[in-house]
């Protein structure tokens, strides 16, 4: 199932943009406007942080969450989010699919999470380590064909664990542009997308739909022929989207 757009609970319309718009959104910002991808990125993982705290509710900080990271920017985005649970006293581990293929921005993000002294975890642990929420941080929107390798692994894991999923961007393996998982895939209890959603997000994995504000200006946006509602985030940097029935 792809949307066109979804609205939010003010009855606002957001176009839903593909995955070849959304990169050159992250272009745009990354190499002429700005942010560049550690504020966008920081922005992403604090957003992500935060709801993860709301969803536990009284069970923070001493509930076990378990953040399971993939080798890029989806990757990225979690390792800086269990970086914020971890600085606000939560009880995280973080398990990363292959950690040394980590490089960039989420090998820095990585360096950070480890000054925190938090836990890192290996796939080999993962029966091991107890879980009240998961954070699905393995593929984002350069999924490419079915999930394979320790990425399957880890998805498959998520799959059958008895705890609710967040996922960031997009639940992983599914396609962030037609919404069809080419092979594992999680379903998500709740998704937090990143500066636009995308057309793939109505799907049934994808749970409970949120779009996080992660500081890109209008003009970005606008470069790629996007135009979003100006008073999108001013509930807060983060509101619930549903799928437009149009
Ligand atoms: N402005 C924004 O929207 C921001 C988005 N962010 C997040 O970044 C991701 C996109 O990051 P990217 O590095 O392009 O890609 P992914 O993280 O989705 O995946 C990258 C690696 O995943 C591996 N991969 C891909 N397909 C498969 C597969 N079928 N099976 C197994 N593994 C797969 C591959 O890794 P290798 O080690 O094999 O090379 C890819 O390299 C976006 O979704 C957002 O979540 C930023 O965090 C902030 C700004
Ligand atoms: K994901």
């Amino acid at each position: 199932m792809t949307a066109s757009s979804f609205r939010t609970d003010a009855g606002l319309v957001v176009p839903a943009i593909t995955t070849t718009q959304m990169r050159e959104v992250d272009r745009i910002a990354i190499d002429e406007l700005g942010p560049n991808l550690y504020q966008m990125m920081e922005n992403a993982g604090g957003n992500l942080a935060s709801l993860c705290v709301e969803l536990l509710g009284d069970r923070w900080p001493s509930a076990p969450i378990v953040v399971l990271a993939g080798t890029g920017g989806n990757g990225g985005g979690g390792i800086c989010a269990a970086r914020h649970l971890a600085n606000r006293g939560g009880n995280v581990t973080l398990v990363i699919s292959n950690p040394s293929h980590l490089k960039g921005v989420p090998a820095d993000q990585l360096a950070l999470y480890r000054a925190t002294g938090a836990r890192v975890a290996t796939v080999a642990d993962l029966d091991t380590v107890d879980a009240d929420l998961l954070v699905d941080a393995v593929l984002g929107y350069s999924l490419d064909g079915a999930p394979h390798g320790a990425a399957a692994e880890l998805i498959r894991w998520m799959s059958r664990h008895p705890a609710p999923v967040v996922s960031l961007d997009i639940p992983s393996g599914v396609d962030s542009t037609t919404g069809v998982a080419p092979g594992a895939h999680v379903s998500a209890t709740h998704t937090v997308t990143l500066a636009a959603p995308k057309t793939g997000l109505d799907a049934e994995a994808v749970g409970t739909l949120w779009l996080a504000d992660i500081g890109i200006p209008r003009e970005v946006y606008r470069r790629v022929g996007i135009e979003l509602p100006p008073a999108l985030f001013a509930p807060g940097y983060r509101v619930q989207l549903r799928a437009s029935k149009t």
